[in-house]
C-alpha cells in the first residue's frame, strides 16, 4: 500500500484505538457489575467483560505503537502491516463475542459493528478488504453452525452477517476510491507546483542573469546598485565600483574563435565572483566589460581589490590561449555623505577604466575625484 495511506491509517489508529479502549472500559464496567441468578447468563457476562479487557490491552498497545510509528520518517514493516493486522484481530475478536452472545441472544451485532467499523476507520485496498471480510464471514458462518441449533436463526444470522460484510466492503471501496482520486489530484498539483516553481526560477534567471557567465545582467545590477547607493547614503557608509574591461578581446576572438572568447569571459566571471564577498555584486555589463559593486568599501580598499583581481586574472589559465588574459580596471568611490547618482559613479569608473586603457592597459586607475588619484 502507498505510504500516504499507511500513514493516514496509523494516524487514525493512534486515536481510534483509544476510543475503542474507552468503549471496552464501559463494557467491562457494565458486564463486570452485572450479576444473574442463572449460571449461563452470569458466565456469559464474565466472558464478555474478560473479552473486552483483553481487547482494551491490545488496543492500548495498538494506539501507542501507531503513534510512534506514524512519527517515523521511514516506515518499518511493522508499521505497514499494523492496520491490516489490527483489522484481522478486531474481526476475529468480534466473531468470538458474537459466538459468546449466542448463549443469551441470536444477534450478530458485534460482528456487524466490527465489520462496518473497520471499513469506516481504516483505508484498505479493495482486494485486501474483500479477502479479509470474505474470510471473516466464512469463519463466522462456520462457527455459528456449531453454536446455533435453530436452522431459521442460523440462516438469518448468516444472512445478516453477509449483508454487513457486503456493506462494509462497499463502504471501504467507496472510501478507497475517494482516497485514490484525492491522492492523484494532490500529486498532480504538487507536480504542477514544482514545474511552476522551476519555470519561475528560470524566468527570474533569464530576467536577472547573463546567460553566458551566470553573473547579474546590466538591468539587475543597476536595480541592486541603486538600492545599495540609497542604503550607503542613509547610513553614511562608503561605496565603490570597479569597472573591468578585458584587453584586446577582439584579437582573442579573431585568433582563437568565439568559443575560446566565450570561455575567457566565463573564466573571468568565475575569477571575479570567486574573489569577492557575498555582499558584493558582480555583473557582466556587456561584451567584455564587467562591473563590481562593493558596499561599505573605501576607494583605497577598492583599489587593492581591483589590483588583486587584475593580477589574479593573469593566472586564469586558458590552455588554447597561450598568453595570459589581461584587463584594464577603473575604480570610483562615493562617501555616504556625497549626493551623487549611480549614473555619475558608473561614469567615473568608466572614465578611470578608459584612462587605464589609454595609459597602456593591464592596470588599475582610481577616478581622480574619488580622492586617491591614479595608481
Ligand atoms: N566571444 C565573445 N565575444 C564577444 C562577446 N560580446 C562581445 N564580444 C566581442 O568582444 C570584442 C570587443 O572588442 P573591442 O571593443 O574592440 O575591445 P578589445 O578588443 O578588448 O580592445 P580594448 O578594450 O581596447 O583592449 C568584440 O570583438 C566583440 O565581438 C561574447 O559574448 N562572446
Amino acid at each position: 500500500m502507498q505510504d500516504s495511506a499507511v500513514r493516514r491509517n496509523l494516524q487514525v489508529l493512534s486515536l481510534a484505538a483509544w476510543v475503542l479502549v474507552a468503549l471496552n472500559a464501559v463494557h467491562i464496567a457494565v458486564f463486570g457489575l452485572l450479576t444473574f441468578d442463572e449460571p449461563v447468563r452470569d458466565g456469559w457476562a464474565r466472558q464478555i467483560a474478560t473479552a473486552h479487557g483483553a481487547m482494551a490491552v491490545v488496543m492500548a498497545l495498538t494506539g501507542w505503537l501507531a503513534r510512534r510509528l506514524h512519527a517515523r520518517p521511514v516506515l518499518p514493516i511493522v508499521g505497514r502491516i499494523l492496520p491490516l493486522a489490527v483489522s484481522a484481530v478486531v474481526l476475529a475478536w468480534a466473531i468470538v463475542l458474537t459466538v459468546m452472545d449466542q448463549a443469551v441472544s441470536s444477534s450478530v451485532n458485534p460482528y456487524v459493528n466490527a465489520a462496518v467499523g473497520v471499513a469506516i476507520v481504516l483505508l484498505l485496498r479493495p482486494s485486501t478488504m474483500v479477502g479479509l471480510m470474505g474470510m471473516a464471514w466464512v469463519a463466522l458462518a462456520w462457527v455459528l453452525g456449531g453454536t446455533t441449533d435453530d436452522p431459521a436463526v442460523l440462516a438469518t444470522n448468516r444472512m445478516n452477517a453477509a449483508s454487513a460484510t457486503a456493506l462494509a466492503i462497499l463502504v471501504s471501496i467507496l472510501f478507497w476510491r475517494h482516497y485514490a482520486r484525492t491522492e492523484l489530484l494532490q500529486r498532480a498539483l504538487a507536480e504542477s507546483n514544482r514545474q511552476l516553481e522551476a519555470q519561475r526560477a528560470e524566468l527570474e534567471a533569464l530576467a536577472t542573469r547573463d546567460p553566458l557567465t551566470g553573473l547579474l545582467n546590466r538591468r539587475e545590477f543597476v536595480r541592486q546598485a541603486e538600492h545599495e547607493l540609497a542604503r550607503a547614503r542613509r547610513l553614511g557608509a562608503p561605496l565603490s565600483l570597479i569597472m573591468l574591461d578585458l584587453d584586446h578581446f577582439k584579437t582573442i576572438n579573431d585568433r582563437h574563435g568565439h568559443a575560446v572568447g566565450d570561455e575567457v569571459l566565463r573564466q573571468t566571471a568565475r575569477h571575479m565572483a570567486g574573489s569577492t564577498r557575498q555582499t558584493d555584486r558582480v555583473a557582466r555589463f556587456g561584451g567584455e566589460e564587467f562591473v563590481l559593486l562593493l558596499p561599505d568599501t573605501s576607494a583605497e580598499q577598492a583599489w587593492h581589490l581591483a589590483d588583486k583581481l587584475r593580477e589574479g586574472l593573469a593566472r586564469v589559465c586558458i590552455p588554447t590561449l597561450g598568453v595570459p588574459v589581461t584587463a584594464s580596471l577603473g575604480v570610483a568611490s562615493v562617501l555616504g555623505t556625497e549626493s551623487v547618482t549611480l549614473e555619475a559613479v558608473l561614469h567615473r569608473a568608466d572614465q578611470a577604466m578608459y584612462e587605464a586603457k589609454r595609459s597602456g592597459r593591464n592596470r588599475t586607475v582610481v577616478a581622480a575625484d574619488a580622492g586617491t588619484g591614479a595608481a
